[in-house]
């Protein structure tokens, strides 16, 4: 391997948060966190280097669509138990949802009533990740295998929540990088859940397309900041300490499995748009138009958070959002970020509802997430310009073994 490719490929490994990272990276990545992605090769399907020959493999020790890139199109579903339904429906569910993910990802029909609607298509890197909510252990009489880290997160003073856009029973996060494809999954899903379950709700983002940017940055949000560039990388030594369950815990049907902390956050835009660049960078206390922190370098150098300006002030503002929710200034607190952009449409009188499905993935939220949001919540520069407007918990299991269905660990148990 070239020099050259050497560097491009570690700075592509930096971009586990980014939508658009290539087959190279998705194949690095992957491999590092237990995944890998298939292609060119694989049984003579089309080339690697085409958006819908990637493929992610349902089975392995974590889910996938956690350490993968982000995709070009998600889908974030919430369901309930159906009125009556307990733990055998549950199981009866979880299998067909498994049945039916299992050949989808690997660009297949699911069974002989497929709708076809992604019959031409590859895999396009669909991932379908499925989540317990605290109220399932209830609804299912599993109540002590519920694990101490889906306690209800805490109120923070600036949520203005929808109760009935947030928790959850069930989750499912579907993700792929071609929206027909997405859709498909979605649609297969919700027709399995058949009388077992009906959709609390539903959340539809989106982030860029694969090879849509030469630069092999991290993704934009609807802000227009580089967002993910702090992300832990699985080649990191500690990552999946942070990011995973380990063996040993109290719960072991969760070994191998995360906790996904999920915020619609709504952006406010017209203000924000208001801004001065300057002004917007400092909010950050990064540059907009590489991500490059404001005391110099390029997107990969670390902040100097000591630095001061010739005012004598620090020039990474004291509350700059990306101080604040640094690993460092919260005692190690570490979270992986994989949001979609969502945009639901414009109100009638011209606002945009737009933000981040906001999605952040850890081996404890009380560690992770619960620290980091309630000092932003004390007094970061951006919360004028969001709005956190629902919330969810949910316990991610591990992945599926040869032979068994998502979940089949903590019902059969
Ligand atoms: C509680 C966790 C976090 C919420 C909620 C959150 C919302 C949010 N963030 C941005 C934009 C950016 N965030 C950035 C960094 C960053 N954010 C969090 C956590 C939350 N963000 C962390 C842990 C970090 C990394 C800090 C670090 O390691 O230094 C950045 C900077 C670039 C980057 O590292 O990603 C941006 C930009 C928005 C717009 C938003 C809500 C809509
Ligand atoms: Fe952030």
């Amino acid at each position: 391997m070239s020099d050259n490719l050497e560097i491009s490929r570690r700075r592509l490994l930096g971009t586990v948060g980014a939508a658009g990272a290539t087959g190279l990276a998705l194949g690095a990545a992957g491999g590092a966190a237990g995944h890998a992605v298939l292609g060119d090769g694989d049984g003579g399907g089309p080339a690697l280097a085409t958006v819908g020959s990637a493929r992610v493999p349902f089975r392995g020790a974590h889910q996938a669509g956690i350490v993968q890139p982000a995709q070009a199109r998600g889908h974030l579903v919430a369901f309930d138990l159906a009125p009556g339904a307990g733990r055998k429906e549950a199981v009866a569910l979880m299998r067909r949802w498994s049945a039916a993910a299992e050949p989808l990802m690997a660009g297949e029909p699911a069974g002989s009533a497929d709708s076809g609607v992604a019959g031409d298509a590859g895999p396009c890197s669909l991932t379908i990740t499925f989540g317990f909510g605290a109220s399932f252990f209830d609804r299912t009489g599993l109540v002590a295998r519920r694990p101490q880290q889906l306690e209800p997160l805490p109120v923070f003073s600036s949520d203005q929540l929808d109760p009935k856009r947030s928790g959850g029973d069930l989750w499912v996060q579907v993700g792929a990088d071609d929206a027909l494809v997405a859709f498909h999954a979605l649609r297969t899903l919700q027709r399995e859940a058949g009388a077992a379950a009906r959709v609390r709700w539903q959340m539809n983002g989106f982030n860029r397309s694969p090879g849509a940017t030469a630069h092999p940055r991290t993704a934009r949000n609807l802000m227009g900041q580089i967002d993910g560039t702090g992300n832990p990388k699985p080649t990191d030594p500690g990552f999946d300490g942070h990011v995973f369950v380990a063996p040993g815990g109290a719960q072991p049907w969760m070994t191998g499995g995360s906790y996904a902390v999920v915020r619609r956050i709504r952006m406010l835009l017209d203000d924000w748009e208001k801004l001065r660049l300057k002004d917007q960078e400092a909010v950050i206390g990064r540059r907009k138009s590489d991500g490059a922190p404001l005391t110099g370098g390029t997107e990969t150098t670390e902040p100097d958070l000591d630095k001061l300006g010739p005012d004598d002030r620090p020039v990474i503002p004291a509350d700059a959002h990306a101080r604040i929710s640094a690993p460092e200034q919260n005692g190690g607190a570490t979270m992986l970020r994989r949001p979609f952009s969502y945009h639901d449409g414009i109100g009638p009188d011209g606002t945009p509802d737009a933000g981040l499905l906001f999605v952040c993935w850890q081996a404890d939220p009380r560690k992770g997430f619960v620290p980091v949001q309630r000092k932003l919540d004390r007094g970061d520069a951006l919360s004028p310009f969001i709005r956190h407007e629902s919330s969810a918990l949910f316990a991610v299991p591990g992945g599926p073994a040869d032979g068994e269905y998502v979940g089949q660990r903590l019902l059969e148990a």
